[in-house]
């Protein structure tokens, strides 16, 4: 094992700015792929809707500290961390699994597990749009505004100019077309994965 990613073991790393869509393409790879996601951890209150174990695993600020972490960043005012249990948890079921990650954690995905890594970065053609994704997603009115104001949501609208080289940059525009990218992308993953 190396950072907790055997040599055989994959993760696709998807990241872009809040409201991008990167969750939903997380459960597209679950539901179209059966590709398992790594759950990571937060200190940030459950939306509607959300439960602990399978959104996020949801922590206070004590016991946040508790684990072991590949990476961790805080994120408008909030932790998160992806652990080294939660990657054991995931890649015990399949040696191909996804992680969401904000840019920074992506950074540290790439370095750290080199072409084990997969990038995916999400975008979208017009970023005013993503005000009214996440509102639409019934998010709290002033964790929205404190999220766009904060240096994390516009750093995050970038690719980082060390994942260029290596990232998948997929237009979420359209939701159909952003499908038939993952699926074309997905497979490529497979064949390499089956010849290596
Ligand atoms: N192509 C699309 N067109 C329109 N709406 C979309 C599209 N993709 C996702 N959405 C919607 O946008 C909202 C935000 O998506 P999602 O939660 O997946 O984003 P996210 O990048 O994970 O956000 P965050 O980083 O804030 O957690 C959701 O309501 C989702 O259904
Ligand atoms: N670097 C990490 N980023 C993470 C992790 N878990 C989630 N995230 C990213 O944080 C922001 C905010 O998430 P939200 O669920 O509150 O909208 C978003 O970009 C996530 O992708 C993690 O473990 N490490």
């Amino acid at each position: 094992m190396t950072n907790g990613v055997s040599e055989r073991g994959r993760v696709i790393v998807i990241t872009g700015a809040t409201g991008t869509g990167k969750t939903t393409v997380s459960d597209y790879l679950t539901k179209r792929f059966g590709i398992p996601q790594v759950i990571t951890h937060t200190t940030r209150p459950p939306r509607p809707g959300e439960t602990d174990g399978i959104d996020y695993y949801f922590e206070s600020p004590e016991s946040f500290q508790k684990n072991h972490y590949l990476e961790s960043v805080t994120y408008a005012g909030n932790r998160y961390g992806s652990s080294y249990e939660g990657l054991d948890r995931g890649l015990a079921h399949s040696p191909l699994v996804s992680i969401v990650l904000d840019t920074a954690g992506a950074e540290t995905y790439a370095k750290e597990l080199g072409d084990r890594a997969i990038i995916i970065f999400l975008t979208v053609a017009t970023p005013m749009e993503l005000a009214n994704r996440i509102e639409s997603r019934g998010d709290n009115p002033e964790m929205i505004r404190q999220r766009l104001a904060s240096p994390d949501f516009q750093r995050d609208l970038k690719l980082p100019e060390d994942l260029q080289p290596v990232a998948h940059v997929i237009s979420n525009d359209n939701w159909a077309e952003t499908k038939r990218r993952l699926d074309a992308l997905v497979s490529r993953i497979y064949d390499k994965l089956m010849t290596s």
